[in-house]
């Protein structure tokens, strides 16, 4: 499998917040789509997501209904696993869980053929590890699609050690042909997002506790103060607190205490490289 031509049929596995957006997106970009979950209630909860979403777009003007209805009509919801056999590509966004996770990729390597390309929209997990249990770790990528999917255009492409480069290509196109903008990062704990973002939460979360400020106005402090759409308190509702917590717990026990401040800060202040106002910081502006 070399392009997205190749690619008719998208699976996805799970139906929950993340693998309706993303069955939504590849529908709404003409794919047909199979989007499977472990009951027919969350497929069910997943379709109606769905439905409420792209009539959303429609109210918008920025859908027409016939499209909208021809999205719809491209996914098929299904609680079995073997409806995912014929994808030629497969997306899973099941629970943040690297058991959960290796049994669904033992089970996709076991039914889809062997030039399948796997993805998967884990936050944090290593993708080396969740490919380890496939005989194909060179077809399995990270494809860390935002939340939520169908607003957010970009998209985190996570290269673990054993992805083949041509599939890291592809997966750049599947993503630019489902509209969105891709970045790529080492398959190093919660990449080049997460890694960020999580600690960021987490503080926001402390300031609350501590009493620095109420909830609302940390979270106006951190948009009017630094131009985020978000302040953290709001972000982490919306990202969903058990997510949060398992992507922490996942950065914990692989990075340990990062809140110290950096080494690397304090060796560019003592080298009076202070940013924009200096000429050079992180960047160089000195053109
Ligand atoms: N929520 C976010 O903001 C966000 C953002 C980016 C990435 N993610 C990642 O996406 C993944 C899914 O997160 P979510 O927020 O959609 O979770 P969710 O809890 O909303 O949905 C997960 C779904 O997976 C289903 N599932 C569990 N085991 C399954 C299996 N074997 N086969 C099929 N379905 C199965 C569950 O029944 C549930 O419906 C996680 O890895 C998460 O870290 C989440």
């Amino acid at each position: 499998m070399n392009t997205t031509d190749d690619i008719d049929t998208i699976g996805v596995v799970g139906a929950g917040t993340m693998g309706h957006g993303i069955a939504q997106v590849a529908a709404t970009s003409g794919y047909e789509v199979v989007m499977r979950d472990v009951e027919q209630d969350l497929v069910d909860e997943g379709m109606a997501g769905i439905v409420d979403s792209l009539s959303r777009f429609v109210d918008k003007d920025e859908l027409g209904q016939d499209e909208a209805d021809a999205a719809r009509d491209r996914i098929t919801g299904t609680t079995d696993l073997d409806a995912l056999a014929d994808c030629e590509f497969v997306v899973e966004a099941v629970l943040e869980d690297m058991d959960v996770k290796q049994d669904v990729f033992a089970d996709l390597d076991e039914i889809t053929p062997d030039d399948v390309v796997l993805a998967t929209n884990t936050s944090t997990l290593s993708i080396t590890s969740i490919a380890s249990v496939t005989d194909r770790p060179e077809n399995v990528v990270g494809l860390h699609f935002m939340n939520p999917v169908p607003l957010m255009e970009g998209v985190e492409l996570v290269v673990g050690e054993r992805t083949d480069p041509g599939v890291v290509e592809l997966a750049h196109d599947l993503a630019e042909s489902l509209g969105k903008t891709t970045w790529e990062s080492d398959d190093k704990p919660g990449f080049v997002t997460n890694r960020i973002l999580m600690p960021w939460l987490a503080e926001g979360i402390r300031a609350f506790d501590e009493g620095v400020a109420s909830k609302e106005d940390i979270d106006r402090g951190m948009t009017l103060g630094t131009n985020v759409p978000m302040g953290p308190l709001t972000l982490a509702d919306h990202i969903g607190l058990d997510i949060c917590l398992d992507a922490m717990e996942t950065l914990h026990a692989e990075l340990g205490d990062r809140y110290q401040p950096p080494y690397l800060l304090k060796r560019k202040v003592e080298a009076g490289d202070l940013g924009k106002k200096t000429g050079n910081g992180f960047y160089d502006y000195e053109d």
